[in-house]
C-alpha cells in the first residue's frame, strides 16, 4: 500500500494560524484534513476513507453518505471500487431496530449488502426511519457488524459529523490504482480524533457588550474551532469573580425552543430563566453550546420529532436514527470555561451527566443547582422520559 492518496498532510497548511505548540500544530493540520473531507461528504461526493486500523482491515473505502445518494453517484463509486458490490453501512442501532442484529450491545458499525441492485430508493429505505412506515425493507445478502475502527465506521461517522443521517453507501478501492483525478482521502484515525481536536482548538474571536432584558451588564464573547466551524458562545452576565465559584449553566442550542418558543421541550425557559438566575445572583455565565438536537442537527431534530409524533420517546426516536441517546461531549464546554479563567461552577442543570462530564475535564462542579420550569401540554412526555429514562433529576 502506498500513502501517496494521503499526500495533503505535506501541504504547508494548519487550520490553526499562528501556531504553536506542536500539538497545537498536529490538531491544526488534522483539522484541515477533516474539514475538508466533511465538506466533499455534505456536497455528496465520494470521500475516501481508511480504516483507524489498517492491519485489521487493509482496504478503503470510497463513501458518499445514504442521506445524498444518487444514480450518478452509485456510478461514482462503482468506477473508483475493486468490482466488489456497494454496501450500505448503518450504526449498530439503526442495524438494531431493523432486526439485523441483536439489540444487546449493538457495534458502532453494521455493512449490509442487498440482494438486488441498490438505488436511491432502497439505500433511503434503510437509512431513514421516516421511511419505516412505507413497506418492507429491501432483500438483503450479508449482513456484517463492523468495528468502529473500520474504515466502514469511520464513513459512518463521517457521515454523522456532516451532521446527515448517519449512514454511508461504501464501495472498496483499490488503494494503489487509484490515478491523480482520484477523490479526498481521509485517515479513519483523524475522523475519530476531529470532535476532540475542535475542541482543544477553540479560541475567542469576538467579544461585545450586549445589554440583555433584565442583565444589562452583560457581554457576548464567541468561540470558534480552528477549522472555521461553527462557534459557541459564551454570555457572560456581570463581572466573573473566578477565585469563587461561578454560577454558570451549559445550553445545548435549541432553534425550534430558544428562537421559535417551541412548546415541545423545555428549552426557551430554560434559557431565559438562567439568565435570570444568573443575573439575580449579580454574575456568572451561560455557555450556548453549537450541539442543535442533543448534537444530532436541526435536520435530524426535525426527523426525531416525526417519529416522535409516531409514538417513540424522545430517546427511541434518537435510536431510530441511529444515534445514541445523547451525542453531546463536553470538552467545549470545558475548554471554554478554563479560557474564562473559571474553574469551580455552581452549575444550573438537572442532567447529571453534564455534572460528570464537566468534573471529568477538569471543572470543579461544587454543586448542581436545579433548573426546573412546568411543563405543557406539550413537553410533558418529553419531560417525563427525561426523568424516567435520560436520569434527569427533575
Ligand atoms: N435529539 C433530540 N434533541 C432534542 C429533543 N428535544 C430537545 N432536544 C435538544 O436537546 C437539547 C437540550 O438540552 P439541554 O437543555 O442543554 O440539556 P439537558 O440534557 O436537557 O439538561 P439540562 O441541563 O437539565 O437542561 C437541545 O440541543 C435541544 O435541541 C428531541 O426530542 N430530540
Ligand atoms: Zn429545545
Amino acid at each position: 500500500m502506498t500513502d501517496a492518496p494521503f499526500s495533503l498532510t505535506d501541504l504547508p497548511f494548519s487550520a490553526v494560524p499562528g501556531a504553536m505548540t506542536a500539538d497545537e500544530a498536529r490538531d491544526g493540520a488534522l483539522l484541515f484534513r477533516v474539514a475538508r473531507a466533511l465538506a466533499e461528504t455534505r456536497l455528496g461526493v465520494p470521500v475516501l476513507v481508511r480504516g483507524a486500523n489498517p492491519a485489521l482491515e487493509p482496504t478503503a473505502v470510497a463513501m458518499v453518505p445514504a442521506e445524498s445518494i444518487s444514480d450518478a453517484a452509485l456510478a461514482a463509486l462503482a468506477a473508483l471500487g475493486t468490482g466488489e458490490p456497494v454496501r450500505v453501512v448503518l450504526t449498530g442501532r439503526r442495524a438494531a431496530v431493523l432486526g439485523l442484529i441483536g439489540p444487546d450491545q449493538p457495534p458502532l458499525a453494521v455493512a449490509v449488502t442487498l440482494a438486488t441492485a441498490p438505488d436511491r430508493a432502497r439505500i433511503a429505505r434503510l437509512a431513514d426511519p421516516c421511511l419505516d412506515l412505507e413497506g418492507p425493507l429491501p432483500a438483503l445478502a450479508s449482513v456484517e457488524p463492523l468495528p468502529a475502527d473500520s474504515a466502514a465506521g469511520a464513513a459512518v461517522l463521517l457521515a454523522k459529523l456532516a451532521r446527515l443521517l448517519p449512514a454511508a453507501v461504501i464501495c472498496p478501492v483499490a488503494w494503489d490504482r487509484l490515478g491523480d483525478g482520484r477523490p479526498l482521502a481521509v485517515e479513519g484515525a483523524d475522523v475519530a480524533e476531529y470532535q476532540l481536536a475542535a475542541a482543544r482548538s477553540l479560541r475567542q474571536v469576538g467579544e461585545a457588550r450586549v445589554p440583555l432584558a433584565g442583565a444589562e451588564d452583560t457581554r457576548i464573547l464567541a468561540f470558534r474551532p480552528a477549522d472555521g466551524g461553527t462557534e459557541h458562545v459564551a454570555i457572560v452576565v456581570g463581572t466573573l469573580d473566578p477565585s469563587r465559584p461561578v454560577l454558570a449553566r451549559l445550553h445545548s442550542e435549541c432553534f425550534t425552543g430558544d428562537l421559535l418558543g417551541s412548546l415541545r421541550c423545555d428549552c426557551g425557559d430554560q434559557l431565559r430563566g438562567a439568565i435570570e438566575a444568573i443575573a439575580a445572583q449579580g454574575s456568572g455565565v451561560l455557555l450556548y453550546l453549537a450541539q442543535e438536537g442533543r448534537g444530532i442537527g436541526l435536520v435530524n431534530k426535525l426527523r426525531a420529532y416525526q417519529l416522535q409524533d409516531q409514538g417513540f420517546d424522545t430517546l427511541d426516536a434518537n435510536g431510530q436514527l441511529g444515534f445514541d441517546d445523547d451525542e453531546r461531549i463536553y470538552l467545549p464546554a470545558a475548554r471554554i470555561l478554563s479560557q474564562l479563567g473559571i474553574t469551580q461552577v455552581r452549575l444550573l442543570t438537572n442532567n447529571p451527566l453534564k455534572v460528570e462530564a464537566l468534573s471529568r475535564h477538569g471543572v470543579d462542579v461544587v454543586e448542581r443547582v436545579p433548573h426546573i420550569y412546568a411543563p405543557n401540554p406539550h413537553n410533558r412526555r418529553y419531560l417525563e422520559t427525561k426523568a424516567r429514562r435520560g436520569g434527569h433529576l427533575f
